[in-house]
């Protein structure tokens, strides 16, 4: 096991007034259970606003959680962490972003972008080696050692996520996560990255937290599968049972909506996604779906439902089992 969160929250505080005061909170992620083992990737899933960014974020550590528990390697990293183990951890766990055109600095040559972190963690003592091994990194990505002297305002898309990729793999980290990294590129490109980030992953025997809207790329990608809806995990599993045989009402109607994924002759279910999700300032009561669900029962609207299955397979919902 690489991470494993328990309980996690992350709430983000409204404030208003001269001072500033707290007026409530956005909950952008309630008690999330998620484990990412070894040379595995997870696939994360759902409508915007979900909190898919936020888990991210929280897994890199780049936000600090509300409540919960991350481990990793043995440590709880939620906590603020000794100098030794928070320089490890940040060279097991980076990120790569959806927009390649604002991640990357634009007054930093690729040689810069790429050595920024060999040069903060001193992977190198010779100059010599780190700029071939930096060539190395590029042809690993498919760019020319050429380019080292570039600027980010001289590629496309893709390649500039090439270069985020090259940069996120210097320190042969153990878990990348992905927010969206194909979302922001023509479609003739993302297929490219796709197939890179599959290839890496095998070389390199990582692990990615893999965050789409994009049901087919997930599909593709992922060992396993989270569905998250206002905050909450409402159904997950592996990859390839959740897709073919989903539980949550939510769940169905996400795959619905992607005809690519689901053709009209494996139609799985009638059921269609309406309207917008509730405010995650005030969410309902009982299970988050509730408001949009249309087979809900009474008992929706009063309890919320945990996840409950098996390894393979679990659902939050009070109608579906696994
Ligand atoms: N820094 C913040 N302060 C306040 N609220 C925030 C902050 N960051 C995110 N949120 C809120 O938390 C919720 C979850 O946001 P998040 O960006 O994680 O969702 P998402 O599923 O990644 O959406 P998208 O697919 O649009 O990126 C949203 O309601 C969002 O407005």
């Amino acid at each position: 096991m690489i991470i494993s969160l328990k309980k996690v929250k992350k709430y983000f505080p409204i404030r208003s007034g001269v001072f500033l005061q707290i007026s409530g909170w956005v909950r952008a992620l309630e008690e999330i259970d998620l484990e990412i083992c070894e040379n595995e990737t997870v696939g994360v899933v759902g409508e915007s606003g979900c909190g898919k960014t936020t888990l991210g974020r929280v897994v890199a550590k780049i936000l600090q959680p509300t409540a919960g528990e991350i481990n990793f390697s043995g440590v709880d990293i939620s906590k603020k962490l000794p100098r030794q183990i928070e320089k490890t951890f940040r060279r097991s766990v980076q990120m790569i972003f959806q927009d390649p055109f604002n991640s990357l600095d634009p007054r930093m040559t690729i040689a810069d972008v790429v050595k920024e972190p060999l040069e903060a963690h001193n992977v190198f003592s010779s100059k010599k080696e780190q700029e071939e091994y930096i060539r190395e990194l590029l042809s690993k990505v498919g760019l020319h050692g050429e380019y080292l002297s570039r600027y980010p305002h001289e590629f496309s898309g893709g390649q500039r996520q090439r270069i985020a990729i090259a940069r996120a793999i210097a320190l042969k980290p153990k878990l990348i996560i992905c927010d969206e990294p194909t979302s922001a590129l023509d479609i003739s490109v993302q297929s490219q990255i796709i197939n890179l980030l599959q290839q890496l992953r095998e070389e390199y025997k990582m692990s990615y937290l893999f965050i789409s809207h994009n049901l087919d790329v997930v599909y593709h990608m992922s060992d396993r599968l989270i569905v998250m809806y206002l905050g909450n995990v409402v159904e997950c599993g592996e990859a390839r049972e959740v897709f073919e045989n989903p539980v949550h009402p939510y769940t169905k109607a996400l795959m619905e909506s992607t005809p690519s994924w689901n053709p009209e002759e494996k139609r799985l279910s009638r059921i269609k996604l309406s309207g917008e999700p509730p405010s995650p300032v005030n969410p309902p009561e009982g299970c988050p779906f509730s408001t949009r669900c249309p087979v809900k029962i009474e008992r929706c609207e009063k309890e919320k439902p945990v996840l409950l299955g098996n390894n393979q397979h679990k659902v939050a919902c009070f109608i579906g089992e696994v």
